[in-house]
This record gives structure tokens, sequence and C-alpha cells, in this order.
């Protein structure tokens, strides 16, 4: 395979290549028309100078060239610009379509804050980087090319020695260059990983604010960020230093009076030696004074370039998401029942963090996960609405493995209330509505009533229609009933409910509990608790441990039998002390 078709912003841009080829040659045509009113101009003087009676009919046709060029010359740009741009809307349109096509096809447990970031900069940040390169910068490098480049072909057809003088003073700045972009990639990555300690220490330093604060460590936060800023800017200062000094050298080389200066003495001294006329020379200054503009056209064309090739690895790395595998047959589930047949699974190549699970849900009773931090109660609960694919073992939902059924199916057969319930952008009313949009208004009301969310809701300015983030800003409590208000409304008879009261005060958690208790009514549900007094009534308790099944039953049957959930139990209904203790294993 060749470079190009492994390069991803060579992929990218393929679908839509022969639109910005289009582009390209208008914009060089558009250029190259540009140029002819320098030429005609110089050409009208030589008429116009010499001896004899007005040429009439050659300063005519010399001025309507002028007049033509510059009409073309605009309209290929513009043209060019067109063409550009729409190639730009299209490729733009086609990597939003296919992100959202990727996403959502991932596996829901392919989300997570590092991914979550890599598709904002995706969207935010790199499209507006193919779009600079796309739209901008092909047009006007090659019209940086074509301008000077066929300056310099009608200076060499005048005389030779006019074009050496038009780029007299290129050799200083190529030197000085060439020096200061020696290691370029090497120092930029450099720099590039020290910005990110920068950004990370700030993250931090945000993140942890109210932390550090509460514990007085401000001053010490604060130095890691100040470490980092401190190593950046020597690193830039001790790059950029010589650097400035170089580009001085070199800016000066390619400043006006200096061009000026070095082509008007050196063409006065070619007109001495009667080698060119007065017009040429002018004709070798105009050309020389549109070459700076040139470099700095093609200088940020490369760093364009470069910022976009970055951006499009970014976006195909996205894009290359493996979706999640879909049964080319798939089946229908019967009923509600969840069973875990000797499950397995692991993180990617990460240690095996489910061993061995077998696990029967009945249709319509509450099973209960219980364990210490870590014990894999989420990711076993997960594997049902298939946030990952086991790595041995069978998932069933209706006696049909999931990953033979058809994930709308299997959706509209799971539902799950999860510890950072996540409400969308729009109103209250499309938010409950989001697995049943053609829901009526009477039981959105019952099922808002329902989740105890109603009162709340139309105490709102506009109540149903009040837009979430403008007219009501919901506390986590809130949120999380309003998630279930939705899970009523979508009525699915398996419910995965992972911590809901995890972030409620004790007054919230009631209500939450409540609606939790309308909402479990009549279907199979697996519920995660790490407080036992909240599942203590479920149908049947199972305690992980390590991954693997320590022991299972109702509560007063586990209190008998004194295992680790006796021990749990005891610690957290146990003197302060103990449940001091439980909270430390619980966090371990
Ligand atoms: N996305 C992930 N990638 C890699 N490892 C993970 C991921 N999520 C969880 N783990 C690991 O899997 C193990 C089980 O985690 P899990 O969240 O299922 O436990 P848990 O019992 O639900 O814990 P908690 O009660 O604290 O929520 C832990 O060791 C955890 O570090």
């Amino acid at each position: 395979m060749s470079r190009k078709t492994n390069d991803p912003l060579h992929q990218l841009r393929h679908p839509v290549a022969g639109l910005i080829r289009l582009g390209v040659l208008l914009g060089g045509v558009g250029a190259l028309t540009s140029l002819l009113p320098f030429v005609a101009i110089v050409e009208l003087g030589r008429v116009l100078l010499s001896p004899g009676p007005l040429d009439i009919v050659r300063t005519e046709i010399t001025a309507l060239v002028i007049a033509l060029a510059l009409a073309l010359g605009w309209l290929c740009t513009g043209l060019a610009l067109w063409a550009t741009h729409l190639a730009d809307h299209r490729m733009q349109a086609a990597l939003r379509r296919d992100l959202v096509r990727v996403l959502g096809r991932v596996p829901l447990g392919w989300y997570s804050d590092k991914t979550s970031g890599a598709i904002r900069k995706a969207v935010q940040n790199d499209l507006e980087e193919l779009h600079h390169l796309v739209a901008h910068h092909d047009v006007e490098r090659i019209a940086a090319l074509v301008l000077p480049a066929s300056g310099l072909l009608y200076l060499g057809w005048l005389d030779w020695r006019l074009m050496v003088l038009a780029v007299v003073t290129f050799p200083v700045y190529a030197v000085a260059y060439a020096w200061m972009m020696r290691g370029f990639g090497d120092k930029m990555e450099q720099l590039d990983a020290s910005f990110s300690r920068v950004s990370a220490a700030i993250v931090e330093f945000v993140h942890g604010i109210t932390v550090v604060k509460a514990f007085g460590q401000t001053g010490r936060a604060y130095q890691g960020y100040r470490e980092a800023v401190h190593d950046f800017s020597e690193r830039y200062a001790g790059w950029v230093r010589p650097l400035l000094r170089l580009e001085a050298l070199s800016s000066l080389a390619l400043s006006a009076p200096v061009i000026l200066l070095a082509t008007l003495a050196g063409g006065a001294w070619f007109l001495a030696r009667d080698w060119v006329g007065p017009l040429d020379v002018m004709a070798a200054t105009l050309v020389a004074m549109a070459l700076p503009q040139t470099l700095l056209t093609l200088n940020q064309g490369m760093v364009a370039q470069r910022n976009a090739q970055a951006a499009a690895k970014r976006i195909a790395s996205l894009l290359a998401a493996e979706p999640l595998p879909e049964s080319r047959h798939p089946r229908q589930p019967a009923g509600s029942a969840v069973e875990f047949e000797q499950v397995s699974f692991r993180y990617g190549d990460g240690h095996e963090v489910l061993s061995d699970i077998s696990l029967h849900c009945r249709p319509g009773t509450v099973t209960a996960l219980v364990g210490r931090s870590g014990a894999g109660k989420s990711t076993l609960a997960t594997l049902v609405p298939r946030f990952h694919d086991v790595s041995a073992g069978t998932v069933r939902v209706g006696g049909v493995d999931v990953r033979q059924i058809a994930p709308e199916v299997l959706y509209q057969k799971v539902g799950f209330v999860l510890q950072n319930a996540q409400l969308v952008r729009g109103t209250v009313r499309d938010n409950l509505c989001l697995g049943r949009p053609d829901a009526e208004e009477a039981a959105i009301i019952e099922a808002a009533r329902a989740a105890r969310i109603h009162d709340r809701i139309v105490a709102l300015p506009r109540g149903y229609d009040s837009v979430i983030g403008e007219d009501a800003v919901f506390s986590g409590g809130e949120t999380q009933r309003l998630s279930i208000a939705r899970m009523l409304l979508a009525d699915t008879p398996i419910l995965i409910l992972d911590e809901a009261t995890a972030h409620a005060d004790p007054e919230s958690e009631a209500r939450i509990q409540d609606a939790l208790s309308v909402l479990a009514k009549g279907r199979t549900v697996l519920v995660i608790a790490h407080r036992l007094a909240s599942v203590m009534t479920a149908d049947h308790i199972v305690v992980l441990d390590g991954g693997r099944i320590a022991e299972q039953g109702g509560h007063e049957a586990l209190l008998r039998r004194d295992g680790l959930y006796a021990h749990l139990w005891r610690l957290q209904t146990g003197p302060v002390e103990e449940a001091g203790e439980w909270e430390r294993e619980a966090r371990a």
C-alpha cells in the first residue's frame, strides 16, 4: 500500500479530491491572470514612453487586457474559493455523518471521559483545522506559488539577469531559515509535551480545587502548576531566543526597503551597462516585492498542513472505533429472564475482573448485587445491555444470547439508571420521552408523578417545556428522578439500577427509593447498592468478591451464614468506628 493511501488526511479528502483539484486549478489560473495587469502596465509604459506619435490602438488593447485580466483574476479566485468551500462543506458533512454513524454503533462501554474528550476535540477543533486547509490554504498556496513563479519567468523572458536581480536577497533568507528549522520537529514535540504537562496541571488544579482548598493545600497544588509553567517557559525561551535573532536577520533580508534598495541599486548598475531599460527594472522591482508574501503564505500553509495532518489522524482513529458486533440472523427474546452462564470478562488485555459467574434472575424479581468496591458489580450488570461483550460464557435475555439480539430490540428490553444519570440538551419533555417519543401527555405526567418529580417540573417557568440548562438546573437527585421517569415511560421489562442513590442526600434518597420501588414493580431488576439496607428486601442477593460469586441467597439466610455479607452488614449497621471501617473497605 502506498504512503498516500495510508495517510489519514489523504483518505479524508479523497471523496472531494476532484473539487479540491478544480479549486486549485482555478486558483492557479486566477493568480496567473492577476499577474497580467502588472505585465500590461509595464508594456503600457513602453508604449507611452516610446518616441513618435502615440499608438492609440496598442494603448487601448493594453488597457482592455488590464481590465479583462483584473475581472478574470477576480472571477477565477472567487470560483476557486467557492469550489474549495463546497469541497470542505461536503467533506465536513460526510465526516459528521460518519462520526454519528460510528458513535451510534460502538458499544456503550466504549464511552469514557477520554473518548468523550476526543469526540469533543474532533467535532470542535479538528474539523476546523481541516476547514482551514481544504477551504483556504490549498488555493492560497497555489496562488502564492504561481504568482511569483510566473513573474520570475516573465523577467527571465525579458532578460535572465532581471530574474537574478529579483531574488538577490533570497540566499540570506534561505540560509537563515534553514538554520532556524534545524531539529524543528523534535523541538516542537518537546514543547508539545511540555505544554501538555501545563494543561494536565491546570486540569488537576481546577478539578481538585475544592478538596485542595478544604485541606488548605492551595500553595502545594499550585506548586505543580508553577513548575510545569516554568519548565515550559524555559524550554520556549531557550528555543525562541536564538530563533528571534535569526528571524530578525531573515526578515531584514525580505523587508521592503532592503528589497527596493537591492533591486534599484542592481537595476541602476544594469542600466549603466545598457543591459536593460528602466521599465524592465521596474518590472523586476514589482516581482521582487511580491516574493516575501509568497514565503509567508507557504510557511502558513506548512503549519496548516501539519495541524490538519494531526487532526485527520485523530478523526481517523475515532472513525476506526470497533462497532458493536451485530448478529446477521438476530433472534427475538421471549420473556424477561436474565441469565449469566459461566461468564468471565476482562477489559482489553487487562486481568480478569469477572470469573465464571453463573446466575439466573427470574422474571419479575429483584436481584441485588453487593460486595466491596471493585468486586465487579457494575461490570457484571452492564454486560446485560452489552456495554461490553463477555470474554467467555453467555449472557441471555429472554432465553437468547444478547449478542444474537438486534441492539434496538435489546434496548427495548433492557433499561438502565446509572450512577451519573445524564440529561440531554432540550426540554424536560424531550428528556422524558427519549425512549418513547410518541408518549401522550397523560402518560408523561403519570410517569413524572410516579418518579416524584412532577411537582418540581410544574413549578418551572415553562413546565414540561422548560429547557434544561436555560429554564432549569436540576440537582443530582432530581436528575436521577427524571431518569427514573424516563425509564417508566420507556417501560422496559428489564432494569439495571446501578447505585441510583449514590449521590443523593437522605431526603432525596428517600424520594428516589420511592420512585424506584414504583419502577421495579413487575420487572426483572438487577440492582447494585453499597448500602445493604436498601436491598435487604430483594428477592435474591448476590455477594461478589474479587470478580466471583462469594455467596448468594436471601437477607436472613445470608446473615445466618455469617460470611462476607454478614461481615459487611455488621460493618454498616454496627457502631460508628466499624462503619468507618466499612467506608474504608468500600473505598479500598
Ligand atoms: N473501563 C474500565 N477499564 C478497565 N478496567 C475497569 C474499567 N471499569 C472498571 N474496571 C476495573 O474492573 C474492576 C471491577 O470494577 P467495577 O466498577 O465493576 O466494580 P464495582 O464492584 O462496581 O465497584 P464500585 O462499587 O466501586 O462501583 C475494577 O478493578 C476496576 O478497576
